[in-house]
């Protein structure tokens, strides 16, 4: 082509952008805290938080959303930066197994196949998070 704009190739898309940005990232978090909070394998860890949630106390599940929010935006090359804990740090005492973390991971894989999240980025994200399994598991 001889119109300048059309000789660069499209700049490849971060997988944030191909999640759909913060939007999209965020109705992700939101479902997959209400499955969390449905799944029976998550009540040992989670039940102090679903007791603040049954008397009304908003904050520590809203914190919680907002750094999952951040977290999954910064690591999927969004502009979000994450302010929580380190993760060593936030799961410390939970003594977490290997079949919570992957109650857990099924747990957010249904709220991106309720997304219709393509698997491509299904497989990135959870790449990505994946890594971070020695730092959250025995703990
Ligand atoms: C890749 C997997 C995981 C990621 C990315 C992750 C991320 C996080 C983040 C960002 C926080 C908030 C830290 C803060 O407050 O500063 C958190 C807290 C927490 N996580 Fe995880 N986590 C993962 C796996 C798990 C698993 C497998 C469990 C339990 C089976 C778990 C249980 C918890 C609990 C109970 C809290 C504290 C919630 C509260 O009461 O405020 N996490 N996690």
């Amino acid at each position: 082509s001889c119109n300048k704009d059309d000789d660069q190739p499209a700049a490849p898309q971060t997988l944030y952008e191909r999640l759909g940005g913060k939007n999209a990232i965020s109705a992700v978090v939101d479902q997959f805290i209400a499955n969390v909070a449905a799944d029976p394998k998550m009540k040992r860890t989670f039940q102090p938080l679903l007791d603040d949630v049954a008397k009304g106390n908003t904050a520590r599940v809203t914190s919680l959303r907002n750094n999952l929010i951040d977290q999954i935006g910064q690591a999927s090359g969004g502009p979000e930066k994450y302010m929580g804990k380190d993760m060593v740090t936030a799961h410390k005492g939970m003594k977490i197994t290997d079949d919570e973390f992957n109650s857990l991971v099924a747990d957010l894989v249904a709220s991106l196949n309720k997304f219709s999240v393509p698997s491509k980025e299904q497989g990135e994200l959870l790449s990505v998070l994946g890594g971070l399994k020695g730092q959250i598991v025995n703990q």
